[in-house]
């Protein structure tokens, strides 16, 4: 018999053993959306009076932006289960480092804050986090006024900005990033004139929704954003679930042929994070995402491989890894491509990902800028490593639960930054087995 698996007793063990089940069947609701939270905060601390947020992300990512406002001596008020009181606003410098662990739109949306506040704020994270471009928001932020430093000239954090007496730009990031595009807003806020952001892919929207919310006073013209400076005030933020995490479900539910079935309540509907479904159609699955509910449902199909390009990869950037392994069980050969940027996340994600179905038995090759993975794979147990990337780890989790026989997924701890709890629910949907992995 499997010994009971208490709830977050497998948050924190290094490695997971799953022993698979079959495909996941059920009804779910996931985090509240991890993007959205650390907007809800910052902005929150950002502004004059009192916001409750409801539904924020439990994971550590959001919990370090948590941490980097109580520096800045905003008060935070946490209940514990996704209610937080934050009233600001930032006033001073950081009394401390600010530590945003493993979390990269933490680390850069707050760095945007830091850049239009007068005085020093030193910004870090984990190892891997320290591994990951900075340049990217440094250099616009220096454009703008604030000074910027870092290991390698500038590049990695530690990142020490000193910031105040920002003027405002019009700029177009290299990168399609909503990361770069939200640094640059945040700072805009206080900057002298009214700072344009142009994307060259449209990115998600949550900033610039959010900063109407608080009273900014932004505009959006196709690709180009533009924020005029002023204070933000209090409000009531209501974080709906997470996109990217419901992606993990939909994928489980159609690993295997037959007798998967999830629903997915309560789901953030708005621009440029429901586009795995658009691809899920694509490669044949039944699916349905309800726009004025939130309600994701998908079931069993039988999936044919589908080409990804640079045009589909700002809309599922999170989400190539379990499209990926979507794509080891559909009927041909999927090509991915124009994914470069997936190699700087948590882990490089087109390398991670290639080694990721390689050890289920998947036939795939890695290109520079993405993949081309062999369908019609079945797949097998084997022993992964996340890397360090909650993405991998999940993905595998997953994969794991719709196989025979038992998969051990090395840096399980990960999941934790975003997912609190997923094995729980892995358990509940799929019936498979989990346990600390040897
Ligand atoms: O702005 C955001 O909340 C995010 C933007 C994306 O990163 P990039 O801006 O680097 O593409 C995404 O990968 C990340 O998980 C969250
Ligand atoms: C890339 C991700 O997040 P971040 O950049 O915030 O670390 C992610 O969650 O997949």
């Amino acid at each position: 018999m499997t010994p009971a698996v208490s709830d977050s007793d497998l948050d924190a063990v290094s490695s997971l053993q799953v022993t698979g089940a079959g495909p996941a069947r059920g009804l779910l609701q996931v985090p509240g959306d991890k993007s959205i939270s650390h907007r809800a905060v910052l902005m929150a601390a950002m502004a004059h009076g009192p916001t409750v947020i409801t539904g924020l992300s439990m994971g550590q990512d959001v919990t370090h932006t948590l941490g980097a406002v109580r520096q800045f001596g905003v008060s935070v008020d946490h209940a514990g289960d996704g209610r937080v009181r934050v009233e600001g606003p930032i006033r001073h410098e950081p009394a401390d480092v600010l530590d945003h662990g493993n979390a990269g739109t933490g680390i850069r949306l707050t760095a945007g804050v830091c850049a239009g506040i007068d005085g020093v704020s030193v910004l870090t994270g984990d190892r891997f986090l320290r591994r990951r471009p900075m340049d990217r928001i440094a250099e616009p932020l220096r454009m703008m006024g604030a000074t910027v430093d870092g290991r390698e000239r500038g590049r990695l954090a530690p990142l020490v900005i000193r910031g105040g007496g920002l003027t405002g730009i019009t700029y177009s990031p290299k990168q399609a990033s909503a990361q770069v595009k939200s640094a640059l807003l945040l700072a805009g806020l206080s900057a002298a004139g009214p700072t344009t952001v142009e994307e060259v892919h449209p990115t998600r929207r949550h900033t610039e929704e959010m900063l109407a919310q608080f009273g900014g006073r932004v505009r959006v013209d196709g690709n180009r954003v533009t924020v005029e400076p002023g204070d933000l005030t209090g409000t009531e933020v209501v974080v709906p679930g997470d996109p990217s995490q419901a992606a993990f479900w939909a994928v489980a539910a159609l690993l295997a042929p037959e007798h998967g079935e999830v629903v997915v309540e309560n789901l953030y509907t708005g621009f440029g994070r429901s586009d795995f479904v658009n691809v899920l159609e694509r490669m044949g699955a039944d699916i349905d995402f309800d726009l004025t509910t939130g309600t994701l449902t998908v079931k069993a199909s039988r999936l044919r491989a589908v080409d990804l390009t640079a045009e589909d990869i700002p809309g599922i950037v999170d989400e190539v890894p379990a499209l990926a392994m979507a794509a080891a069980v559909a009927e041909g050969t999927t090509v991915i491509s124009g994914a470069g940027e997936l190699r700087a996340k948590e882990s490089d994600r087109i390398a991670s990902t290639t080694r990721l179905l390689r050890a289920f038995g998947v036939q795939v090759s890695e290109t520079e800028d993405g993949m081309v993975i062999e369908g019609g794979s079945r797949l097998r147990a084997g022993r992964v490593d996340s890397h360090g990337d909650h993405r991998i780890a999940m993905t595998a989790a997953v994969a794991a639960a719709c196989v025979e026989g038992a998969t051990v997924i090395d840096g399980w701890d990960s999941v934790a930054t975003s997912y609190p709890r997923f094995a729980a629910d892995l358990v509940r949907l799929t019936g498979a087995s989990a346990q600390p992995g040897a």
